[in-house]
């Protein structure tokens, strides 16, 4: 007999108590489980109302159960799905009676994924979109992962594989039937100018991937200064939240504090830093080197700083804008006005200003992005594979001249870059690493 792969379950919803929890149990057993639970299998992909029962312990719950019989399902194996009453110990109950039974384990993060990847439903690239709807927190990370879900980047790739694939033939059918040894120019011809013009289009992708995988990630704004001009208090009004310490002593923020906002729906990591000075205590001192390197990788810097200064910010190639803090104060104590115009005045703790400020930052942010709706290449893992595969296919073209058994060989190289990108080959190193990302679940 086979060896059957073991039948997983898990709680796909969120964190108890909930109105209602769901468990998805996935594998071969599936039927089995039904009907030990149920009393017999629910209609294929209907909802129906069941008082699951374990033997020997008496009704469970009254739930909602449905049956996927395979390869229908979400996984391509049987999956059954049980939405019950969300309270803890309505699902130890439940996971108490799957422990029971022979063959059935909890799933591990990303393994429900895993098997529809490993059945064929989603490549990979198609899997990571899957991931990065569940943890997109903004509109536009939305549409983004979910066109990679659907396979956006996917389907593009599966393309061009093929057509190398097809280029390659060509040559190497040229090479068997030859009798020097040699492919004829007018199978050759064509099959590099196709090369020429996916290699272009493949370029044109990466182009725009900075902005995708910045996407993904957020644009990380910093917000650096001299101590005490009240970066942490700008940071908390703009999180709405109290996340950083504020304190009328300089040299309160010591760590990076990060805070993930939407700002219509572009995703921005504000960053507040350490008050930059020549600190005496060490630990400040680490806390102003981590700000200054944190500043000079960020895409935007907010220097603030209180009335008018001439304070030199940051070296670097990082666009900066000078923000002058605390006006509620200006009249008070009558603060000059000369110096290098401020871009921004604010005040933190009134709010003055802080709106202007914050449609300055979506205008960069969608300047950044530009449409932005195209872009398909939204990782590091992405990017590095087609850049593998664009300087392939240009060594193929480059050394037309050295003979074709060298350029078929360039092409097999693309060939095998492009489907690491799918998934197709090498996998087991990459499979490990991207679905240990996932929630327990998917
Ligand atoms: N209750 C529930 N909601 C869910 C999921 C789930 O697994 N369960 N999903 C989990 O990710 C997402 C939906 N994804 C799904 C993907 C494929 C199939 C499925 O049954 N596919 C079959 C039949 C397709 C069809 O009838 O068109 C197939 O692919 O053969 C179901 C859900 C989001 N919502
Ligand atoms: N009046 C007034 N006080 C402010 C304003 N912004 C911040 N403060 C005060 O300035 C002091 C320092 O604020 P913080 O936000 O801790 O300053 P910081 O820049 O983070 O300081 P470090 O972390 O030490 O670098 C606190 O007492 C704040 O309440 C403002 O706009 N107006
Ligand atoms: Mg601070």
């Amino acid at each position: 007999m086979p060896l059957q792969p073991p039948t997983i379950y898990a709680l796909a919803s969120g964190r108890p108590p909930a109105a209602i929890a769901i468990v998805r149990v996935s594998g071969p057993q599936v039927p089995q489980v039904l009907e030990r639970l149920c009393g017999r299998l629910p209609q294929p992909r209907t909802a129906t109302l069941v008082t699951l029962t374990s033997p020997g312990t008496g009704p469970i719950d009254q739930a909602v159960a449905l049956w996927f019989p395979a390869p229908h399902s979400a996984t391509g194996e049987d999956v059954a799905e049980f939405q019950l009453h969300g309270g803890r110990a309505v699902i130890a109950a439940l996971f108490a009676a799957l422990e029971k039974i022979d063959g059935l384990r909890p799933a591990e993060p990303g393994e429900f994924t895993r098997r529809a990847f490993e059945n064929g439903k989603l490549d990979l690239t198609e899997a990571e979109g899957l991931d990065d709807l569940i943890h997109a927190d903004t509109d536009r990370q939305r549409r983004q992962a979910l066109r990679h879900l659907q396979g956006l980047l996917g389907h593009r790739a599966e393309s061009w594989r093929a057509q190398i694939i097809e280029a390659m033939a060509l040559i190497e059918a040229g090479i068997d039937f030859s009798d020097e040894g040699d492919v004829s120019t007018e199978l050759m011809a064509p099959a590099l100018a196709r090369v020429a013009s996916l290699r272009t289009e493949i370029e044109e992708t990466l182009a725009a991937s900075a902005q995708s995988e910045r996407l993904r990630e957020g644009l990380q704004v910093a917000i650096a200064g001299p101590p005490n001009a009240g970066k942490s208090t700008l940071l908390n009004r703009l999180a709405r939240r109290e996340a950083a310490i504020v304190s009328p002593h300089a040299g309160t923020t010591r760590d990076i504090i990060e805070v993930h906002l939407d700002l219509d729906g572009y995703p921005v990591t504000l960053i507040d830093t350490a008050g930059l000075r020549d600190a005496s205590d060490p630990v400040e001192q680490e806390g102003v080197r981590r700000a200054r390197a944190r500043a000079e990788a960020a895409d935007l810097v907010l220097w603030l700083d209180e009335a008018e200064s001439n304070a030199t910010p940051l070296a670097g190639e990082v666009p900066l804008w000078r923000v002058r803090n605390k006006i509620d104060l200006a009249g008070k104590v009558g603060a000059s006005t000369g110096g290098s115009d401020p871009a921004f005045a604010i005040s933190a703790v009134t709010g003055e200003g802080v709106d202007q400020l914050v449609a300055a930052l979506v205008g960069f942010a969608s300047d950044y992005f530009g449409g932005g709706e195209a872009a398909l290449v939204s990782r590091a893992r992405h990017r590095v594979l087609l850049t593998e595969t664009v300087a392939a296919l240009k060594r193929a073209e480059d050394r037309a001249g050295q003979g074709d058994e060298i350029v078929a060989e360039e092409l097999r190289i693309a060939i095998h870059a492009v489907g690491r990108l799918l998934g197709r080959v090498d996998v087991e190193e990459i499979l490990d690493s991207i679905f240990r990302e996932f929630c327990i679940g998917k």
